[in-house]
């Protein structure tokens, strides 16, 4: 079945129908991974997005338990091929019997080199997957300028606390929309990992002593987490070691009174250098962001840069005064992706008093 991709721009791209046929409107992104297309798929950010692969042939070992989550959250994915015959010992079915499942539409044999250079030039925009053969433009392309992501970040999270027991370190992670890694990577360092929705108040957190917390990644546009940002705020002040990754990372920065911008067209691939101001060395990164902390917004007596994104300039960490506090724009949990940076997990626990 014959689908089409509509941009806000009014470029249309044409292709075939592959997941669910019922007609999308969400922001499109690319990524360009090369590698790990089900952790991107898993990954609670890309809530309230489209996603475009970039990397040409997409499905080669079909679906594995490779999940960052129970369930796909892009609201579409673009393709330009579709393996059909996936091989891999472990894989359990196709990515065209995934999507279907999860009612997500998507579309493949899209030349997504020449959209990717679109959203590059023009920005990241809005834009429809329908298999309506008769859509009207003059009707969709005002739809689609209007169109907002809303509170992503509470569909993300879990429902309830669980805890991962372990005989290490206490570390609360506050689930923004977290991906497992985050979770596993401190239970694997022996750490008992407590993982509290959202929405949890930083009394309650704080209430069972933790001797860290873990601020996780996450959907949407920090600046709207606005309850959240208080809670934190109460965290930063409580004296505990923190450690944030992506949307945590921004939301301590707003806690703080630091501002964030959306980037012309994100950060989301796994391959991005950082450079660790502190010893000058570049690692490669996972990442998966648009939006960033505005550098210059940072109040020099709350915190400094401490990585900062080779390509652009972009802050990718700060470093806390005075505080057992750092945090990250990229993702150390990788997957997909480096593990170059996982190094920070280890300095986390070292910020807590090392292992027991
Ligand atoms: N992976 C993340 O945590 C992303 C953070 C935020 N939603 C952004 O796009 O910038």
């Amino acid at each position: 079945m014959k689908a089409f991709l509509i941009l806000e721009d009014g470029t249309v791209f044409t292709g075939t129908s592959i997941g669910s046929t019922k007609d999308m409107i969400s922001e499109i992104v690319f990524n360009t991974s090369m590698t790990g297309y089900l952790e991107v798929l898993t990954d609670p950010s890309y809530a309230g997005q489209a996603v475009v692969m970039t990397y040409p042939l997409i499905g080669n070992y079909g679906i594995t338990p490779d999940m960052e989550s129970k369930k796909a959250w892009p609201d579409g994915y673009i393709v330009r091929e579709l393996s059909r015959m996936p091989s891999n010992f472990r894989c359990e079915g196709t990515i065209q019997d995934f999507l279907k499942e999860q009612d997500i539409p998507g579309i493949a044999g899209v030349d997504t080199r020449a959209l990717t250079k679109i959203l590059r030039e023009k920005g990241t925009m809005n834009g429809m997957i329908t298999t309506n053969t008769d859509y009207d433009l003059g009707e969709i392309l005002p739809k689609l300028k209007e169109y907002k992501v809303g509170d992503v970040v509470s569909k993300a999270t879990c429902s309830e606390k669980y805890v991962l027991e372990g005989n290490g370190k206490k570390v609360a992670l506050l689930d923004l929309g977290a991906k497992n890694n985050i979770a596993k990577s401190l239970h694997q360092r022996g750490c008992e990992v407590t993982v509290y929705p959202a929405h949890t108040t930083a009394e309650e957190i704080l209430s069972s002593y933790p001797d860290g917390i873990m601020l996780s990644n996450g959907p949407g546009d920090p600046a709207d987490c606005t309850s959240i940002i208080k809670e934190i705020k109460k965290l930063y002040d409580s004296d505990i070691p923190i450690f944030a990754i992506c949307l945590g990372h921004q939301l301590m920065a707003l806690a703080t009174g630091a501002t964030t911008h959306k980037l012309k067209y994100g950060h989301r691939g796994g391959n991005h250098p950082v450079k660790d101001l502190q010893t000058n060395r570049v690692y490669i990164s996972s990442q998966n962001h648009g939006y960033v902390v505005d550098t210059e917004s940072v109040d020099a007596n709350v915190a400094v840069p401490a990585f900062v994104n080779v390509n652009d300039g972009t802050n990718e960490g700060l470093s806390y005064v005075g505080k057992k506090i750092f945090t990250v724009q990229f993702h150390p949990e990788a997957c997909p992706g480096p593990q170059d940076s996982g190094y920070l997990f280890d300095r986390f626990i070292d910020m807590m008093g090392g292992t027991k």
